[in-house]
């Protein structure tokens, strides 16, 4: 990899599919919104399959398994269901999440410590199916180490409260708990994602923290994508992301 794209742009594509799921129709497609995202630059394709199918469905799962040329980062809940779905299409990562019904999105990280068990049993299935595991948490040191301890090589974390923020001072501040989330993520030895909530204004002070590997983008992206077209709004993410990692 060089210098110029050490941070990866995962392009999560759920929204696309929100659209769709709004009127029940075969468009927009969210598999033709991943193919254009690979050719405008994304790293990979995101999708979070959530137990009450209002978005992306087993189907765009399924074809995007046969046809992405990048990687598929599957976002799932822990459950037993997923964990037998995640076995047979075997994507290259995979991201556990929590999940409840009633959220508007996904408001806060994984309890790994709180349920280490449980999760070091998921992660080992999905290991052994040959996917990558990562854990989708909060910037907390004693979920990182839990996340180290179950098993999991990567974590992503939440952003949200970050992009969230009312304040310049809320924001420096969550944006510093990331910053050490990410060393101390790294000073054990695991691979440092990030996202949720991200924005083309706020993106670059995240993908500036040294050591970030990958942030994973797709509420913004669809969003712009209405104005400007897929290809253009991910390739201004990728650009705006790389430009900051590089600076940073
Ligand atoms: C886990 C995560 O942060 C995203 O995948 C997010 O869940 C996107 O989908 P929703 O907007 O449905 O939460
Ligand atoms: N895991 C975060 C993700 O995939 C994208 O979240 P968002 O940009 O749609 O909020």
């Amino acid at each position: 990899m060089t210098e110029a794209n050490r941070i990866l742009l995962g392009v999560n594509i759920d929204h696309v599919a929100t659209l769709r799921q709004a009127r029940g129709t075969r468009y927009p497609d969210p598999v033709k919104a991943a193919l254009d995202a690979e050719e405008a630059g994304a790293d990979g394709i995101t999708v979070h399959l959530r137990e009450d199918r209002r978005h992306i469905q087993d189907r765009d799962v399924r074809v995007l398994a046969d046809v992405l040329q990048t990687r598929m980062n599957f976002e799932m809940g822990v459950t037993d269901f997923m964990l037998g779905f995640a076995e047979q299409i075997r994507p290259a990562h995979v991201c556990l999440v929590p999940e409840t019904r009633q959220e508007l999105t996904t408001e806060g990280g994984l309890d790994v410590a709180g349920q280490e068990a449980r999760i070091a049993a998921a992660v080992e299935r999905l290991t052994l199916a040959g996917c990558e595991v990562s854990l989708f948490i909060d910037a907390e040191e004693r979920q990182i180490e839990a996340a180290m301890r179950v098993g999991a090589p990567v974590i992503e974390l939440h952003t949200g409260r970050y992009a969230d923020a009312h304040t310049a001072e809320e924001a420096a501040h969550e944006l510093s708990r990331i910053r050490d989330g990410v060393i101390c993520g790294l000073n054990h030895g695991l691979i440092v994602n990030a996202g949720h909530g991200l924005h083309y204004h706020n993106a670059e002070a995240v993908a500036a923290i040294p050591g970030v590997h990958e942030l994973n983008i797709g509420h913004a992206i669809v969003a712009h994508a209405l104005f400007v077209g897929f290809k253009q709004a991910v390739a201004e993410m990728k650009a705006l992301i790389v430009a900051a990692a590089n600076r940073g």
